[in-house]
């Protein structure tokens, strides 16, 4: 769905954040749920659902594919049409903000012998498709979009689809998973081979709804395999919290003077907890408490107290998959480390729902910090504990990171940040604003 009008929200320095932070489910696994759920036979039950606008997107769209999608209490139940058994929606599907559900859902739907006509909102409109279309291709659909492979786009569905083996060209979990979903209504073996490791939600859920997939690390990469036309079972889902909204209380209690904020129950699957690690490095007072297993996933409980002695590091750029959406919230807190975080092997960043090097340079820089960037790199040059001047309003271009980013520097910063639309917020992290604030955040939301 396209964005109300724009809100302008201001944050000012606040004083010591401390209490509990209870992040909303993870976006990830809440994408994946509704549409592995859509495409079982019968009812699977979600608990702990984002519902942020993205997921909410995606279930709107599994709608109009056919399943049923409804809330119970604070329960998602799915009643799922079965592999192979989606309908050809009778609209546009508005895919919003989100590059996972319209990636994703083409995916799925690439296989089933009709068409479908995706959009989504300015941003969206701007993210390269061909990335899936290209081996949704090879299953034997065909794309028509607008020029750069851009939305909206119609993909006409292979009616007789051909299993596909694909080594993914760009490290990235949407362009795997939407292989893997096409693969799973293709006769035979789907192979996707990833040189890099990315998020591993979709292989462990297909796993969970009784795919056959099987992982193997050869000298290629990390190459899965799926059955195709499996039944999948219908499943009880617990979504863990996510570990990137979790990124914001953290990183803002490690930059805001006398801060110590528990932020409960996140999941630590390590395909996704690069954010952490590096803090760690960085000389960060971040602990894991009560570290445990749930539903097969790594969760701890995340202590964050305020750390005077940062240090500006080289990022590993082998870890770059497992924390791609926090390198924005990490430039802040580099902004008030001794010394440069370096940054490498990123050029993913570029195509995210904005350019997220370019926005958080230019921001960083109106607020006194000096950053240098390539096309695959940046380095950002920390001024120390309250090195951050503010002072400025800074562009989002419609993107949630961005936003909440600009929003924790303000609470660290001498001078307040606004930034310029804090509405996207709500596409990941709903009660972002009201979250903080129960820490000690101050917002001022700007008259128009
Ligand atoms: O598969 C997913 O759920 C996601 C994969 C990542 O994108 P890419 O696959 O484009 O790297 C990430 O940035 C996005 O927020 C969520
Ligand atoms: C990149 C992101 O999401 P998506 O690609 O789903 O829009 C994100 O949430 O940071």
């Amino acid at each position: 769905m396209s964005h109300g009008p724009s809100r302008p929200l201001t944050a000012r320095a606040a004083g010591p954040l401390r209490g509990e932070a209870n992040v909303p489910g993870d976006k990830s696994i809440s994408h994946r749920a509704l549409i592995l759920g859509a495409m079982a036979e019968g009812e699977t039950r979600v608990t702990g659902l984002l519902e942020g606008q993205d997921v909410l997107d995606t279930g709107r769209a599994m709608r109009a594919f056919g399943a049923q999608v409804d809330k119970q209490g604070d329960t998602w139940v799915v009643q799922g049409v079965g592999v192979g058994g989606l309908m050809e929606p009778e609209d546009l599907i508005d895919c919003g903000n989100s590059g996972t559900g319209v990636r994703l859902l083409m995916g799925a739907a690439a296989t089933h012998g009709f068409s479908v006509t995706y959009t989504g909102d300015a941003s969206l409109r701007k993210r390269p498709m061909a990335r899936v279309t290209d081996p949704l291709a090879l299953f034997g659909a065909q794309a028509y979009g607008r020029s750069g492979g851009r939305l909206p786009m119609t993909v006409v569905g292979a009616s007789e689809p051909v299993p596909v083996r694909y080594a993914t060209p760009v490290p990235s979990a949407q362009v795997k998973s939407a292989v893997l979903l096409a693969g799973l209504n293709a006769p035979g073996e789907t192979v996707v081979i990833e040189r890099e490791a990315t998020r591993d939600h979709s292989e462990r859920m297909l796993t969970g709804f009784g795919a056959e997939v099987s992982v193997e690390q050869t000298a290629e990469g990390r190459v899965i395999t799926l059955q195709g036309q499996p039944t999948l079972r219908p499943q009880a889902i617990v979504v863990p919290r996510d570990p990137s909204s979790a990124a914001f209380p953290v990183c803002a209690a490690l930059i805001v003077p006398g801060s110590d904020v528990l932020v409960p129950n996140i999941g630590l699957n390590p395909t996704r907890a690069g954010l952490f690690e590096t803090l760690r490095d960085m000389g960060a007072d971040l602990t894991y408490e009560n570290p445990r297993e749930e539903g097969g996933e790594p969760v701890a409980d995340l202590r964050a107290r305020f750390s005077p002695n940062l240090r500006g590091i080289e990022v590993p750029p082998e870890r770059a998959a497992s924390m791609i959406d926090e390198y924005p919230i990490l430039s802040v807190v580099a902004s008030q480390a001794e010394g440069t975080t370096v940054m490498r092997g990123v050029a993913e960043l570029r195509v995210k729902e904005c350019d997220r090097i370019d926005a958080m340079a230019t921001g960083l820089r109106a607020c006194g910090i000096d950053v240098r960037d390539g096309d695959d790199w940046w380095e950002v040059d920390g001024r120390g504990p309250g090195g951050l001047r503010g002072g400025a309003t800074v562009a989002i271009h419609l993107d949630h990171r961005i936003a909440m980013s600009f929003l924790v520097a303000g609470m660290a910063s001498a001078e307040a940040i606004t930034v310029d639309d804090a509405g996207p917020i709500a596409t990941s992290f709903p009660i972002f604003e009201d979250l903080m604030g129960s820490l000690g955040a101050q917002f001022d939301s700007v008259a128009d």
